[in-house]
């Protein structure tokens, strides 16, 4: 196994999409690339105007003035103010944008810059998606591995293994929200696979992982066709959460970068890899695969408060800074995917990147590894390897202690407005103005007099 890449994916994506020509490419390993053809060129401006009358009509002049093109636009009764509101992707690359948004900042009475781009522009906010439909603009960005990884991956010398791995990437590619997961025929080697892990994972599962994966797990068995013999499908594991907790899976081709992947957990959807690791790694294996997602993911994903949890950190991305995007998804690293937690006086492994693999779950508990307490100001900037056990893990008091840290360490994070899930349209909402959030006082309060009603009865 590659040793001494100290190197989080963060940075490391980084440098792959530096490679990368703009172009959607067909990777090494059948992986599609497209670091956001168009998103990198677009910009998205939510605007209501001062003068109501022809609103819309008197924006469009502006951007026709000055030859932009607009590539998307929608209009909606603002939550703001009694008025309208705008939303205009516009073609960054034509016309003078900035001219046109300068001229456009004059004449509204609110105003917001939302782009890919916003490393050029300290003003702007990264974009990030509104409703859950907007998930099927980025799930195909994919990043590879890169060279690293080639050398010890036998799935990239395999040619059947990566014809297969491009069949799986299709699905991912040409999913759209809302459509049902196409069900997989699994080959008999993949089962044997899955066999493989299942059986060696459950034996350790009573003692080596958390209360809530163990509660859960005799659920998956009989709602999801969990066996040694059968890989479950996505789509009804994903049946199984919505009705647990409203998450949802969603196929991805592989790794999606760290801002898209945790923008999705703000809408309660998970990026689920549905190809098997390559059967010469069954121990341990560098990228997520369905071992990882349904094993590791799932279980906790049906737990109520975790799944609260995984939104909260998602909910905590959206239009954040890169660095702390960085921070954030190194501390997803450290509890959702590798965390250890304290449970009547003993380790137990709650991270799905322990729980998946049998290698590390067992080595985990052991005394190899160092251990430190979970702090998220200190464990934001731990560096770790990748493609290799985890040389140091971070013990939480408990998983509620877990989530509280890390929400705490959430609301750190600097971003011009706050943002809220709205379940009922399945979108975010940015709040930053005094009647919409006393729209959501007077919505929360009447919640409020029904849980009072409902205690009134109880004594
Ligand atoms: C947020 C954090 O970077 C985390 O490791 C993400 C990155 N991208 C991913 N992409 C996929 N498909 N599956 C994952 O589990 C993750 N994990
Ligand atoms: N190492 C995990 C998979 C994984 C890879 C990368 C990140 C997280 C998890 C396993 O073998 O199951
Ligand atoms: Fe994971």
């Amino acid at each position: 196994m590659h040793t001494g890449v100290f190197t989080s994916p963060v940075e490391h994506f980084h440098k792959l999409n530096m490679d990368v020509d703009q172009q959607p490419t067909l990777m090494e390993g059948g992986q599609y690339i497209m670091e956001g053809e168009e998103e990198a060129k677009s910009t998205t401006l939510i605007f209501s105007m001062t003068e109501e009358v022809g609103a819309l009509a008197n924006a469009l002049k502006i951007f026709q003035a000055h030859n932009v093109n607009l590539l998307h636009i929608e209009s909606r009764p603002s939550r703001r103010e009694a008025k309208y509101e705008f939303m205009v992707e516009c073609d960054s690359t034509s016309g003078d944008l900035g001219a046109a948004m300068e001229e456009m900042r004059a004449s509204c009475s609110y105003f917001q810059v939302i782009s890919r781009n916003h490393l050029d522009n300290k003003d702007t906010v990264p974009w990030f998606p509104r409703k859950i439909a907007d998930l099927d603009r980025f799930a195909n960005q994919i990043l590879s591995y890169g060279s690293e990884l080639d050398a010890d991956h036998p799935g990239f010398t395999d040619p059947i293994y990566r014809e297969r791995r491009k069949f799986f990437a299709d699905i991912a590619y040409f999913y759209r929200h809302n459509q049902e997961i196409p069900r997989i025929d699994y080959t008999e080697e993949e089962v044997a696979t899955w066999g493989n892990v299942f059986r060696n994972l459950t034996k350790l599962y009573k003692t080596h992982a958390c209360k809530e994966h163990n509660m859960v797990f005799p659920l998956l068995i009989e709602n999801c066709g969990y066996r040694e013999d059968n890989i479950p499908q996505l789509q009804d594991v994903s049946n199984f959460l919505k009705d647990c907790t409203g998450f949802t899976l969603r196929p991805v081709a592989g790794l999606l970068s760290s801002r898209d992947f945790l923008a999705g957990l703000a809408f309660r959807v998970f990026h689920s890899t549905q190809y098997i690791r390559h059967p010469s790694m069954p121990l341990y294996t560098p990228e997520p695969d369905i071992c990882h997602e349904l094993l590791g993911h799932a279980p906790l994903l049906a737990d109520p408060s975790f799944a609260q949890f995984s939104q909260e950190i998602g909910l905590a991305s959206l239009g954040a800074p890169d660095e702390f995007i960085e921070k954030l998804a190194t501390c997803y690293w450290f509890t959702v995917e590798y965390g250890i937690c304290r449970q009547d006086g003993k380790n137990k492994a709650y991270g799905a990147g322990l729980l998946s693999s049998f290698g590390e779950l067992e080595y985990c508990l052991t005394d190899k590894p160092e251990l430190r307490c979970f702090d998220p100001a200190k464990t934001c900037v731990q560096k770790y390897p990748i493609t290799e056990y985890q040389p140091v893990y971070y013990v939480a008091e408990s998983f509620e202690d877990a989530k509280q840290k890390l929400i705490q360490f959430a609301t750190s994070i600097p971003r011009p407005f706050s943002v809220r899930y709205n379940p009922y349209t399945q979108s975010v909402e940015i709040l930053n103005s005094k009647p919409q959030i006393e729209a959501l006082v007077r919505e929360i309060n009447c919640d409020m007099q029904v849980l009072m009603d409902a205690l009134l009865k109880l004594t």
